[in-house]
C-alpha cells in the first residue's frame, strides 16, 4: 500500500488527476440532471392521470440525482487486470454517472463489477490489479490510498482511510457505510432475494447498517420485482426509525417503507392500553394461533336443512347431507375462512345446476351465477358460514370465559386463560382498550378470515425482542417473499424475547433460513465492551463477546458518589464530554429521567429527545434506557447503573437492558453511580 497523500502535489499528480475525474463526474452527473428535468412530458401522456405519475417519477429521478455536497460522488476505484474481461478503470460511488456518450464516470457501488472493491484481497485479488480508496475533507477529495492486490512485494497493511472512518466522531442520524463494507457483511448485504437470512451480532457489530445496504442493494439487483411487491424495514420504535431514516435515501433509495411491528398491526383497532407482562407472554404465545384459528372456524355450523332453490315454476332441492360435504371439504381446504365463504354459494349452485342438467336443461354459467345469489342459497351461507369480524372475535376470546374455554381446550391452561381476560370486559371493540398484544391477535384473526398480502422483501431489525405472534405477524407479510432477519439474543428485553433464532424463524415461517454471525464491532471502544461484556455470562450465555476493530482505546470512567451528589457528577460528566467533538447521551432508567430533565434544565443546558437531530448548539440527548436500543452516541453518561436493572420485571432483562445501555457509546463513557453497582458488573 503507498502512504495516504494528505496534501495536493505540488505538480500536477495523481490527487489532481483524481480532483478532475471528480469534477467531470460531477459536471456529468449535472448534465443527467437537467436532460431529466428538461423532460416535457405533455407529448407522451394522454391523460392527466398518467402525467401526474410520470411527473413524479421524474421528482423522484431528479432527487436521486442530486449532487449532495457531503457525501462525494465516488469513494474508490477499481483497476483491473488488462487481461481479463473487465479490462478497465472503475470509479465505485453511490450512484452511477455517465457522460454525454454514455459511457461510465462513476459505477454504482451494488453493480457486479463493484463488488470486488469490497471482497478483493491479497490472496484473492479477483482480477483486480489496484484498489483505490479515497478520503474527503468536506466535500473535497484530499487523499488516496492504493493496494495493488497482485504485487507480491507490497506488505498487507490496513487502511488508514477505513480506520478514520470508522474512528470518526458521531454526530447526528446514522449514515451510510457503503465505502467502507467489510467483506463479511458485503456477503450478507449481496445475498440472493429468495433466501431468508437471519444475522446474530453483538452490538455496535454493522446489523442495521448491513440490514440497510441489503435493501439498497436488493432493490438494484431486483428493481422492477421489488418496485411491483414493496419493501419494507421494521425497527422497534419512532426514535429509531427516525435514527435510521437517512440512510436509504443518501443511497437513492426513496420507496422503501420504515414502520415499527405495532404500526404493522395496527389497522384493525386503536392500541390505548397495555398489558401486564404475564398476560402480554400468553398472548404473545404461538399457541394463541391456534386457539383463534378454532375460534375462527367454530363459525361454521354443519347445515341440518336441505337448501331449496325455485325457479320459475320449478323447485330443487340440494339434501342436508350434500350441503354438509361441501362444507366439509373446504373446511379441510388451506383456504381462508373468507375465501370458503365466497366459495360456498358458487358450490351449492353448482349442486343445484347439476340436476338440472340431470332433469334435462341446459343452463350456462350465467344460471349459476344466478343461482349462487338465490335468497335461498344467501339464506343458506349466512346461516352456515356467517362473516366473521377479526376484532370482534378477539373482543369475545378476551372477554367470554366460556368461549375461551372452548378454544383453548387442551392449547391453554386455567391460568393462562385467566392471564388474558380482561378484568372489566368493554362493550365495543371501540371502547375497548386494546394492548399492543391484541392488535397483533387482531391481525392474525384478520389473516385467517383474509389473506394478508405479501411484499417481497422485509428487513426486520432488533428482532430478538418479537413475540412468536409478532414474528408470525411479520411472516404473514414476507410470506411469498424474503426476510433480513437482525438481533441480538444478549439484547432481548422482552419477557417474551427470543431464546435462539431456529425457533423465531420457525415462527417467521422461514425455518431453512441461513443464521450468520458478525463478531467485529465498529462502535464500542474496546475497554468499554469488555466492561459490558462482564454481563454476558448471566444474560446470554454462549455468545461471544464483540471483538472491537477499533483503535482508538476509548475513555471509561466508573465514579461511585455520595446520593446527594450524583446528580451534580451526571452534569458535570456531561458538561466535560460536551467540550469534546461529537453527540452526547445521557442514558438513565425511565423512572429516573424527569428527575434529570429537571436538573437539566435548572442547569439550563438544552438536551434533546431520542431520535431528535443533534444541531452544533444541541448535542446532549437524554435517553431513558427503554429507548437506548440501536442508537449510538459519541459520549454516553450512564446514570445509575443499579436503577436501570431495578426497573425491569426480573433481573435478567434489567441486566440485558444494561448491557443495552452500556453499549452505546464510541469514544467514551463514564458511568455514575450511588448505589452499588449490580454484582455482576461490578466484577
Ligand atoms: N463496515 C463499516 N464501516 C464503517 N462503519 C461501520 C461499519 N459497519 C458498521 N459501522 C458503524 O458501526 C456503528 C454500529 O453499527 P450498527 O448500528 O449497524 O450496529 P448494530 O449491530 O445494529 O448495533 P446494535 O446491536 O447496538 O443495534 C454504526 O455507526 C455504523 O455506521
Amino acid at each position: 500500500m503507498s502512504a495516504t497523500t494528505p496534501t495536493p502535489d505540488p505538480v500536477p499528480g495523481p490527487l489532481d488527476r483524481e480532483r478532475a475525474h471528480l469534477a467531470a463526474s460531477r459536471a456529468a452527473l449535472r448534465a443527467m440532471r437537467e436532460d431529466v428535468e428538461a423532460l416535457d412530458i405533455r407529448d407522451v401522456t394522454a391523460n392527466w392521470v398518467n402525467a401526474a405519475v410520470l411527473e413524479r417519477q421524474i421528482e423522484d429521478r431528479v432527487k436521486a440525482l442530486a449532487d449532495l455536497a457531503h457525501t462525494p460522488l465516488f469513494f474508490g476505484r477499481l483497476d483491473y487486470l488488462p487481461t481479463t474481461q473487465e479490462g478497465g478503470r472503475f470509479y465505485i460511488g453511490r450512484r452511477h454517472v455517465h457522460d454525454a456518450q454514455g459511457d461510465p464516470m462513476v459505477i454504482d457501488w451494488r453493480a457486479p463489477v463493484s463488488q470486488p472493491f469490497y471482497r478483493a484481497s491479497r490472496r484473492d485479488p479477483r482480477d483486480v490489479r489496484l484498489r483505490r480508496r479515497f478520503g474527503y475533507t468536506g466535500g473535497d477529495l484530499t487523499a488516496y490510498e492504493d493496494e495493488h492486490l497482485t504485487d507480491p512485494a507490497e506488505a498487507e497493511t490496513v487502511s488508514r482511510l477505513l480506520q478514520q472512518e470508522i474512528e470518526r466522531p458521531r454526530v447526528g442520524p446514522m449514515r451510510d457505510i457503503v465505502a467502507t463494507i467489510q467483506p463479511e457483511q458485503d456477503e450478507i448485504v449481496r445475498g440472493g432475494l429468495s433466501g431468508t437470512v437471519c444475522v446474530q451480532g453483538g452490538p455496535g457489530t454493522g446489523k442495521t447498517a448491513v440490514g440497510l445496504h441489503r435493501v439498497a442493494y436488493l432493490l438494484y439487483a431486483h428493481r422492477e420485482r421489488l418496485a411491483r411487491t414493496g419493501t419494507l424495514v421494521i425497527g422497534p420504535n419512532r426514535s429509531f426509525l427516525r435514527y435510521i431514516e437517512q440512510v436509504l435515501p443518501a443511497l437513492g433509495e426513496l420507496e422503501v417503507r420504515q414502520a415499527t411491528v405495532d404500526d404493522l398491526v395496527g389497522g384493525h383497532v386503536e392500541v390505548r392500553g397495555a398489558d401486564d407482562p404475564a398476560a402480554a407472554v400468553v398472548k404473545g404465545d404461538a399457541r394463541m394461533a391456534e386457539v383463534l384459528r378454532r375460534a375462527v372456524r367454530s363459525h361454521v355450523t354443519l347445515p341440518t336443512e336441505p337448501v331449496i332453490v325455485v325457479r320459475g315454476s320449478r323447485r330443487w332441492r340440494v339434501p342436508a347431507y350434500e350441503v354438509e360435504e361441501i362444507v366439509t371439504e373446504l373446511l379441510a381446504r388451506d383456504i381462508r375462512y373468507g375465501a370458503a365463504r365466497e366459495a360456498l354459494p358458487q358450490r351449492i349452485a353448482h349442486a343445484v345446476l347439476v340436476r338440472m342438467e340431470a332433469a334435462g336443461e341446459a343452463p350456462d354459467d350465467r344460471v349459476q351465477d344466478q343461482v349462487a345469489r338465490n335468497a335461498a342459497v344467501k339464506a343458506a351461507v349466512k346461516a352456515i358460514w356467517p362473516p366473521v369480524d377479526p376484532a370482534k372475535l378477539v373482543l369475545r376470546l378476551l372477554s367470554d370465559a366460556e368461549f375461551l374455554a372452548e378454544h383453548a381446550d387442551g392449547v391453554l391452561d386455567e391460568d393462562e386463560r385467566k392471564a388474558v381476560l380482561w378484568a372489566r370486559p368493554p362493550r365495543s371493540v371501540r371502547s375497548a382498550r386494546w394492548s399492543p398484544a391484541d392488535a397483533v391477535l387482531v391481525d392474525e384473526a384478520a389473516d385467517l378470515v383474509a389473506r394478508t398480502p405479501s411484499l417481497g422483501h422485509v428487513v426486520l431489525d432488533e428482532a430478538q425482542d418479537l413475540s412468536p405472534m409478532q414474528y408470525r405477524a411479520v411472516g404473514r407479510r414476507c410470506s411469498t417473499g424474503s426476510a433480513t432477519v437482525l438481533g441480538d439474543l444478549a439484547q432481548g428485553t422482552t419477557p417474551w424475547a427470543t431464546r435462539g433464532w431456529a425457533e423465531a424463524l420457525a415462527h417467521l415461517g422461514k425455518p431453512d433460513a441461513l443464521v450468520e454471525e458478525l463478531t467485529a464491532g465498529f462502535r464500542v471502544p474496546r475497554e468499554v465492551i469488555a466492561y459490558a461484556s462482564r454481563l454476558l455470562p448471566h444474560i446470554a450465555p454462549g455468545l461471544a463477546e464483540v471483538r472491537s476493530v477499533r483503535e482508538n482505546p476509548g475513555s471509561l470512567e466508573v465514579r461511585g458518589v455520595a446520593a446527594e451528589r450524583r446528580d451534580a457528577e451526571v452534569l458535570g460528566a456531561c458538561a466535560a464530554f460536551l467540550r469534546e467533538e461529537g453527540s452526547v447521551g445521557l442514558i438513565a432508567a425511565d423512572p429516573r429521567v424527569p428527575a434529570l430533565e429537571e436538573a437539566l434544565r435548572a442547569a439550563g443546558v438544552p438536551f434533546l429527545s431520542p431520535g431528535e437531530e443533534t444541531t452544533p448548539d444541541v448535542r446532549l440527548t437524554l435517553v431513558p434506557a427503554s429507548l437506548a436500543k440501536g442508537l449510538e452516541y459519541d459520549y454516553v453518561v450512564l446514570d445509575e447503573p443499579s436503577a436501570v436493572v431495578a426497573a425491569e420485571p426480573d433481573d435478567r432483562t434489567g441486566l440485558r437492558r444494561l448491557y443495552v445501555a452500556l453499549t452505546r457509546a464510541v469514544s467514551g463513557l463514564k458511568v455514575v453511580h450511588a448505589a452499588p453497582l449490580p454484582e455482576q458488573l461490578a466484577g
